[in-house]
């Protein structure tokens, strides 16, 4: 873990290498994902079946990439109550904060007479990602499956990888609550390389969305524009900013939450607070002691973790929007001038009593959000994934009449006939049948 402090000559360059601390990590799968991707292209099921044995010691035929109806069943039964329960309790809550999300349809009549409007319709498929390689996330399924039912997308095909060919039943549960159609035992570059190109078992699909780790991430970016993506939305993050009124181990829990998802997750602490800073450090060591995926977070702590005592919460503040982290945390007395400060963040959790963790799981909102500084320019998965909008304009014969004209002039400046033409034929026959009545 790094400390920095803002009062020091070389803070500067402490947080600018700060910022570029994942870049070479990233970087590094760049070409295994362009290799994986082009396999996956060129050999379609085959290809599926080698890397998926390969990566998650899953032995797959082209028959057997699908999970059957069967096996649905078979898992969903194996679920216990009360986590059917909390299921409903998280589906239930992410359904209606993507209900009140969906977007009006716009039609109005200018001044003009001219009606101009603005239609959304659902996409027509969809492949979602849920990440399954170092713990396996019923959440995400949730996360990425319920937008796209509440938009009407009516495809909704999912892959999830399997390690060791075991089948996880909450997974399962989540995609039948959540209206999944078709589900595939494959992971990493080669799901997104299928649903975005194809294979003879997996039809395409026009946008793939869902959270990953660094190969899914480099993927979907290596994917798109032969299909939509949602984000960037790769290994976890967090920035905590907390005052001197925190508890030291529910701070160092928020850090571990976030460190225990990858190595190369990033947890950051910002406080004016030099002794909460101290009393957090310590508490993160303490944690790391007995945490189950100790291994995992003390990785990621080790190297991209961070501590930065700052001179007051605006400061803090404003470095946040450098970062741009997925998610924010403000544990603070007053939350509301740092709220209205910050500017670029995927998500943020307010109050003592409102852990990142929560927005897991039950919040509401999106847990899929775009990270590594992505935050500066995109947002977390929504309804707004899974549907586009169509404008149109209706015009009449006044309406032709007042605006064609500066339509006329443009198409000229720009030396094409034929668009002028289009429109001067039509005000000509306007004018001869005005001329002639
Ligand atoms: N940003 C978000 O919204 C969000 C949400 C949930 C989870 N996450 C992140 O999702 C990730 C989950 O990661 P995970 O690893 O548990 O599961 P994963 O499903 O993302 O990755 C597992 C796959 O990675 C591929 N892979 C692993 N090692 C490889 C190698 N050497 N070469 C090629 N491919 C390889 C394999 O195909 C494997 O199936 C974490 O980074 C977590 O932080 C992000
Ligand atoms: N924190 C993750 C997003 O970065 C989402 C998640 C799912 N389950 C637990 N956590
Ligand atoms: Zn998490």
């Amino acid at each position: 873990m790094k400390r920095l402090d803002t009062t020091q000559p070389d803070f500067r360059a402490q947080f600018a290498a700060l910022l570029a601390d994942r870049d070479s990590d990233t970087a590094r799968v760049d070409g295994p994902v362009t290799e994986i991707l082009a396999a996956v292209r060129a050999r379609g099921d085959e290809a599926l079946c080698e890397f998926t044995n390969r990566f998650d010691r899953t032995r797959v035929t082209p028959a057997t990439l699908r999970i059957t109806e069967a096996e649905i069943e078979a898992a969903c039964a194996k679920v216990p109550t009360e986590l059917l329960a909390a299921l409903e309790v998280a589906a239930t809550r992410i359904e209606s904060f993507h209900r009140a999300q969906m977007p009006a349809d716009l039609r109005y009549v200018d001044g003009a007479g001219v009606t101009l409007g603005m239609r959304w319709t659902a996409l027509d498929s969809v492949g979602l990602y849920v990440p399954g390689g170092k713990a396996a996330y019923p959440s995400s399924v949730l996360m990425n499956a319920i937008p796209a039912h509440v938009a009407g997308v009516r495809r909704i095909a999912m892959c999830v990888p399997t390690p060791d060919g075991v089948l996880n039943p909450l997974v399962l549960a989540a995609a039948r609550r959540a209206g999944v159609t078709e589900i595939y035992r494959v992971g990493g570059a080669q799901a997104v390389g299928a649903m975005a190109y194809g294979t003879a078992t997996i039809a395409p699909v026009d946008r793939v969305v869902g959270p990953g780790n660094a190969y899914v991430a480099e993927a979907k970016r290596q994917v798109f524009g032969k299909v939509g993506i949602d984000s960037i939305a790769g290994p976890s993050e967090v920035v905590v900013i907390a005052d001197a009124n925190n508890d030291p181990r529910a701070i160092a829990l928020d850090l571990l939450a976030q460190a225990e998802h990858d190595p190369m997750a990033q947890s950051i602490l910002i406080t004016p607070d030099a002794d909460l800073a101290n009393r957090v450090a310590r508490a993160v060591a303490t944690e790391l002691e007995t945490l189950p995926r100790a291994e995992i977070a003390r990785a990621s702590w080790d190297a991209h973790g961070a501590i930065m005592t700052v001179r007051n919460l605006d400061e803090a503040a404003d470095l946040v929007n450098k970062i741009a982290p997925e998610h924010l945390e403000l544990m603070v007395d007053t939350p509301e001038p740092v709220f209205e400060r910050v500017r670029h963040a995927g998500a943020i959790f307010i109050g003592r009593y409102c852990p990142e963790a929560i927005g897991d799981y039950v919040g509401g909102p999106n847990h899929v959000l775009p990270t590594s500084r992505t935050a500066r320019f995109s947002s977390g998965l929504s309804v707004f994934d899974f549907i586009k909008r169509t404008t149109f304009i209706e015009a009449q014969a006044e309406s032709l009449r007042e605006i064609g004209p500066a339509a006329v002039s443009l198409a000229e400046a720009e030396g094409l006939d034929a668009h002028a033409l289009s429109v001067s034929v039509r005000l000509d026959s306007l004018m001869h049948a005005h001329n002639g009545a």
